[in-house]
């Protein structure tokens, strides 16, 4: 079963129309790849996947069934993981209480943090009583998804999660998001403009222009120059 179904979804911004009737899939057990230059809509789509913002029409259907107008913590508690752009770590909150943070779509069970977070990112145990407005920008990417892996997601949404970090640690990320989807089996959405992780880690490709889908392919197509060129400026 499909994990994730976005069919034919309008989105506006008082009379601007951001989303133009897009329809995205994302398989289980796979990473799917949403590209686009900086304004073409890719953060309004994964706003209209968590319930951040409206659909004007079109649905979005989650692990077979319908999210309809379920606000955005709901959705999180049926398993949506997001990280957001620009991280949204917060600076004064000890790197352990960020990741406590997740807890709160949780039964009081399942409030733990699964030991896959510190085994994908060390760091991150390391550095547990360090506020999280110490860390480095590449630190602060590794502790966001760490505290969405702690709602112990089947969808984890990560928006552009390479922007301004160094190259080492985003191999890290590329690993373990490839760990993630292979071993954990999660489904895995990514938007970016960093044309190489996509290429080398996802399954499948979206390229949006101006509120619409201009492509969609295996992530090989991304070879191809009249493919790459809905990606320059
Ligand atoms: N809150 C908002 N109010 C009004 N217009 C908005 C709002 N957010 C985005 N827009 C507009 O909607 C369009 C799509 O923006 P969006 O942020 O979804 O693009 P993006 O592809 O994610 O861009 P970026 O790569 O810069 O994050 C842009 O024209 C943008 O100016």
């Amino acid at each position: 079963m499909t994990t994730l179904a976005v069919d034919d979804i309008h989105l506006h911004y008082g009379a601007a129309e951001a989303l133009r009737g897009v329809s995205v899939k994302a398989e289980p057990a796979s990473i799917t790849c949403v590209l686009g230059r900086n304004g073409v809509g890719k953060t309004s789509l994964l706003r209209a996947i968590t319930g951040q913002h409206p659909v004007s029409s079109g649905s979005v259907d989650f692990d077979g069934a319908a999210l309809n107008n379920q606000p955005p913590y709901a959705r999180a508690a049926r398993g949506i993981g997001v990280v957001p752009q620009g991280r949204e770590i917060f600076p004064l909150l000890t790197v352990e209480e960020n990741l406590e943070t997740g807890f709160a779509c949780l039964g009081r069970r399942s409030r733990t943090i699964p030991p896959e977070v510190f085994e994908l990112f060390p760091v991150l145990e390391t550095m547990l009583s360090r506020r999280g407005g110490d860390l480095s920008g590449g630190q602060q990417q590794q502790l966001a998804i760490g505290r969405a892996l702690v709602t112990r997601p089947k969808l984890l949404i990560l928006d552009e999660p390479t922007e301004g970090i160094q190259p080492s640690i985003i191999k890290d990320i590329g690993r373990a998001l490839s760990y993630l989807r292979d071993t954990a089996g999660l489904t895995i959405l990514l938007v970016e403009q960093y044309l190489d992780f996509c290429r080398e880690l996802a399954d499948r490709v979206y390229i949006m222009d101006r509120g619409e889908i201009v492509h969609s392919g295996p992530a090989q197509d991304l070879d191809n120059p009249d493919v790459r060129a809905h990606l320059m400026v």
